[in-house]
Formats: C-alpha cells, sequence, structure tokens
C-alpha cells in the first residue's frame, strides 16, 4: 500500500523517531496522542476546544456509533466529520475490542463476534464487511480491521486459536476495504496474547497482509507493565521499520515514555478524558486530586508551569468547589487541563528526538519527583 508515513528524525541511542503521517484530511506529527471521543465527541469539549489544544486527530468507536444513533443516519446527515463539526483526521477502531469488553453475552464466531446490545438487548453479528461497512458511513480518514481481543490471562491453546481466526478477519476486511473505501487508509492489528511466539507469528502474518500502518493489539488489558513492554518489543521486531506502529489504548506518561523507545509512534487513551471528570489532575510534579480539602483556599492553578486556559484564569480552589458543587463546569476545565497536558507531552517528545537529547529527556522525566502531592 502507498506510502502515507515520513520519518524525519530517529533518535541514535534508542528506537524513538519523529515523523509525520499523512491523512486525506491532514498531516499528523507523530509520536501522537490521540483523544477519544467515543460517542462523536470528546466529552465537554467542543470540536474547537480540541484544535485549540493541538489536536490534529481525534478517536471515535465503530461499536458506539453503530448502536446509536447509527451508521446509515451518520452517513445521510454527511459522515462523522460533518456530523460532529470536526474538519480534521479521526480513526475509528473496529469495534472487536468494545463488543469483548462492553456487550452482553459476546460470542466469538467464525464468520464473526455475535453479541447483544448493552443498549437494549438486541441481537447483533459483527462480521469484518460490516464493521468495514459501518466504517465507510462514518467516513473515517483511518480504519481498524476486525479482530478479537484476547483476553489476560489465556491459556496458549485459546490465544493461538484466537490470534488466527483474527488473522482470517483481518484478510476479509482487507478485501473488503479493497471493494470500496480506497480514500482512507486501514491499518491491521497484531495479536498472540502474552506470548513472544505467538506475537512474532502474528506480527508477521499481518505484515505479510500488506496495510498503511500496524496496531499492536491486545495490550493494556490489565497485564504487568514489564510484560506489556516484552510483547510490545516482541511484536515490533517484525514490523516493517517505514510505517506507522499504533500502541493501543496506551496510555499512561510514562507507560507513552517506554513505547517511544521502543519505536511506537501513535497512542490513545482515555485516562486525561477520564481522570479530568473524577477530578484526578496531571502536573508538572504527579498527579493531584483537586476534591482534597488541602485544596479549599488554594489559589494557585493547578500547575503552576501550565500555560492551558484552566491555568491561567482559574485557581484550585476554585475548581475544588465547582467539582464539590457537582457544576458542569468543571468538566470541560479539567479536561482543558489533561489534554493540554498530555498533547504538551507529546509535543516535548517530538522535540527531544528533534534534537537528539530524547535519551535525557527521559531520564530527567524519572528523576523529577513522580506522583508527589504539592
Ligand atoms: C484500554 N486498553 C485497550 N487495549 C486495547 C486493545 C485493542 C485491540 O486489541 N483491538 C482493538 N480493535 N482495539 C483495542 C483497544 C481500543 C482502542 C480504541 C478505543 C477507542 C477508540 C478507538 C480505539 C484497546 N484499548
Ligand atoms: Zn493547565
Amino acid at each position: 500500500m502507498a506510502r502515507i508515513f515520513q520519518i524525519e528524525k530517529k533518535c541514535p541511542q534508542t528506537k524513538a523517531r519523529t515523523g509525520f503521517l499523512f491523512t486525506r484530511r491532514g498531516i499528523i506529527e507523530t509520536p501522537v496522542f490521540m483523544p477519544v471521543g467515543t460517542q462523536a465527541s470528546v466529552k465537554s469539549l467542543t470540536p474547537e476546544d480540541v484544535s485549540g489544544l493541538g489536536a490534529r486527530i481525534i478517536l471515535a468507536n465503530t461499536y458506539h456509533l453503530f448502536l446509536r444513533p447509527g451508521h446509515e443516519l451518520i452517513a445521510r446527515l454527511g459522515g462523522l466529520h460533518c456530523f460532529m463539526n470536526w474538519p480534521r483526521s479521526i480513526l475509528t477502531d473496529s469495534g472487536g475490542f468494545q463488543v469483548f469488553s462492553l456487550a452482553k453475552l459476546c460470542k466469538i464466531e467464525e464468520d464473526g463476534a455475535r453479541f447483544q446490545s448493552h443498549l437494549n438487548g438486541q441481537e447483533y453479528l459483527l462480521t469484518p464487511e460490516l464493521s468495514m461497512e459501518i466504517q465507510a458511513g462514518l467516513d473515517s480518514d483511518i480504519r481498524m480491521v476486525l479482530d478479537t481481543c484476547i483476553p489476560y490471562p489465556c491459556p496458549y491453546e485459546e490465544a493461538k486459536r484466537l490470534t488466527e481466526l483474527t488473522h482470517r478477519w483481518e484478510e476479509r476486511s482487507r478485501l473488503a476495504w479493497q471493494k470500496n473505501h480506497r480514500e482512507s487508509l486501514l491499518f491491521g492489528i497484531t495479536q498472540g496474547g502474552m506470548f513472544e511466539d505467538l506475537r512474532r507469528y502474528s506480527a508477521k502474518v499481518i505484515t505479510s497482509l500488506d496495510f498503511h500502518g500496524y496496531a499492536i493489539g491486545g495490550l493494556s488489558v490489565g497485564e504487568p507493565h514489564d510484560l506489556m513492554l516484552k510483547m510490545l518489543e516482541a511484536s515490533i521486531e517484525e514490523l516493517p521499520e517505514g510505517k506507522p506502529r499504533y500502541l493501543m489504548g496506551v496510555g499512561t506518561p510514562h507507560d507513552i515514555l517506554e513505547a517511544v523507545s521502543r519505536g511506537v509512534d501513535m497512542f490513545d487513551c482515555v485516562l486525561p478524558t477520564r481522570n479530568a471528570r473524577r477530578g484526578t489532575l496531571y502536573t508538572s510534579f504527579g498527579k493531584i486530586s483537586i476534591k482534597q480539602a488541602r485544596y479549599k483556599d488554594d489559589d494557585r492553578p493547578i500547575d503552576p508551569e501550565c500555560q492551558c486556559y484552566t491555568c491561567r484564569n482559574y485557581s484550585r480552589a476554585y475548581l475544588r468547589h465547582l467539582f464539590m458543587a457537582g457544576e458542569l463546569l468543571v468538566y470541560r476545565l479539567n479536561t482543558i487541563h489533561n489534554l493540554h497536558f498530555y498533547l504538551c507531552f507529546m509535543e516535548r517528545i517530538r522535540n527531544a528526538i528533534r534534537k537528539g537529547h530524547f535519551e535525557e529527556f527521559k531520564k530527567h522525566y524519572y528523576e523529577r519527583k513522580e506522583e508527589v502531592e504539592c
């Protein structure tokens, strides 16, 4: 498939690299963090907020939008970009993971994933062909093949069976995409559970199917941090160097740093937005929980080093008041801050790679007191 990724600079000591990803709707600098907009909205933010924070690509969910309001309705209204007024890039997941983690009575069959909607119990069969049809209706710029997400833990034989089923689904996804979705990009997803040999095998098979980019799936599913990194390394070794790698569902700033140094280019995680709504805020010296009594009369911003709209205009005391009073404004103010933190963090990573001092940047990050309450 056509080259849609350009590496600008590689780090001499690690596998970190910075570059550009080209989609139909714009250029994306990598390594990139992609805010999650599951139901066609990055919760509590307008598209102007999201774009103003520097995001150039967001994620949406095939599973959720298929069930509500339906991909045909969105297609009739001009596709997801028009529907949600977001003119930049959108990546849609195929629904495999959400069916597995959200739906009731999910049954994995040869033809697809049979499940009952978590909304009204109605039964559906999500096949590779249907997943690609939904993503076409949404008109997303980067589409994911339908895969099975292997649970953790999972016995070797079952992991092998699900990995091979995933390979068959990905081949069918690619064929369906070839029929009428050529204006978008298609990413494959490697599986293999927590077994190094299956990880290498899956990465080799998915590479041979030839995609625009490759996601490493089946991680960030509750496994220990070092196991995630070991499976990541085994997968990446078998993936083509010149194509983008997307580590699905990762992660904390720490995880992102470790994954970037192993050659990952794309990340998604609900942490910054979900933690914002829970009052957990990221700062340059660790996380703080704004609902704690110690912030009751604290007139400092969340993070004195932060230049975001929230830190320039509001105190911790005010944000704590809003949170305790259940005022909805705190969702937007906290989310602006946390997304700004993540997107700035990625910009600092890209700059450090460009300037050739990514290793020092990583060391400095760990030396700084982590998780201190301030
Ligand atoms: C939190 N951890 C996490 N691990 C994942 C593994 C997989 C995986 O093996 N296969 C697929 N298809 N998706 C995964 C996802 C969902 C990522 C996502 C969410 C929202 C929108 C778009 C994309 C994962 N998320
Ligand atoms: Zn801030």
